[in-house]
């Protein structure tokens, strides 16, 4: 009898693409589908969620690309710009070990060499609203940047987290409204056993703060158990759940939205949405909501 034999994983390092020339290069090899998966670096369980999804896009002969890039232009002055975690041996390690082909991990200068562009995306009225009501510019700074990296990567498709819904929105609606040919894919939220939604920023909260932003999810969950009551009883039911522990966060908005982000939704598929800080730290959460 044998015994168990152990079998080898190879795992091959990514490409790392630092300029646009070398991105064009390391592209140039792939015959096949691409998929994009943008991120700010800081990778984690939700980032994997988008890999793995994107690899099941495009199947083993395609590309998966990610990017890695702090981008300036979506942060307000007071932001955490510079203190954002960049953890780029890290992230480079998950994407070998995801069978991520190539990293594209510009320097700022790279992205914007001539300073801030003078040309960017308006993302409409639903970028002042929300996220866009609390941070002004954010979504012209994201929509410019994702146009840019779209075009870039030329991917067949590019994948988006539903953690941040209003994101995945405004891109779909950026690709539609300018005809861009790329497909979005949105990717369900991964949570901590607990709840709480992954994010780069959880990693700035101490103890204390980390329990407190529990009270996010179970807003929303609240919520969306309340569903068969309608509009009124799901945004109740979420707000006693926040009025429970008045002083575990500060809640920026917590709204109720039809499923594409029109205020005022009565039936149907609806989300709710709810942003706050605990702390100095903001989070953003947000769950799907079933209106009969
Ligand atoms: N928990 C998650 N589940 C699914 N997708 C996620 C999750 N967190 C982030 N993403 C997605 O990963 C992509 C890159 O996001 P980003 O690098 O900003 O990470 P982040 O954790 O959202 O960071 P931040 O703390 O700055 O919000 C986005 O499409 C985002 O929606
Ligand atoms: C899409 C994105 C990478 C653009 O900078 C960023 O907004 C993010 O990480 O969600
Ligand atoms: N995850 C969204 C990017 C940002 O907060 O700037």
């Amino acid at each position: 009898m044998h015994g168990p034999t152990r079998q080898s994983v190879t795992v091959t390092d990514p490409i790392v693409a630092r300029t646009r020339d070398e991105l064009a290069e390391a592209l140039s090899r792939g015959e096949n589908e691409s998929a994009v998966v943008m991120t700010m670096g800081a990778l984690h369980e939700g980032h994997r969620a988008l890999m793995r999804a994107a690899r099941d896009e495009v199947g083993t002969g395609g590309t998966v690309i990610v990017t890695v890039f702090v981008n300036p232009l979506q942060f307000g002055p007071g932001e955490d710009f510079d203190r954002y975690p960049r953890t780029f041996d890290a992230d480079r390690a998950m994407c070998a070990d995801e069978g991520v082909d190539v990293v594209f991990a510009p320097a700022t200068d790279e992205l914007y060499p001539h300073g801030e562009p003078q040309v960017t995306v308006a993302p409409g009225p639903l970028g002042a609203e929300l996220e866009g009501a609390v941070r002004p510019g954010h979504f012209s700074g994201v929509l410019t940047v994702v146009a840019k990296l779209l075009n870039l990567t030329v991917p067949s498709y590019a994948l988006f987290g539903e953690k941040d819904y209003q994101q995945l929105t405004l891109v779909r609606r950026m690709v539609a409204d300018l005809e861009l040919p790329y497909e979005i894919v949105g990717v369900p939220t991964v949570r901590e056993a607990d709840g709480l939604a992954l994010s780069s920023r959880n990693r700035y909260l101490s103890a204390g703060e980390r329990t407190a932003a529990l009270v996010l999810s179970r807003a929303l969950l609240a919520g969306a158990d309340a569903a068969a009551g309608g509009p009124d009883a799901v945004l109740a039911a979420a707000r006693a759940e926040l009025d429970r522990e008045p002083d575990a966060v500060a809640v920026d908005y917590l709204e109720l939205r039809a499923a594409d982000l029109a205020p005022d939704p009565r039936h149907g598929p609806a989300r709710l949405l709810v942003a706050a800080r605990a702390g100095a730290t903001r989070l953003i959460d947000n769950i799907a909501v079933d209106l009969p």
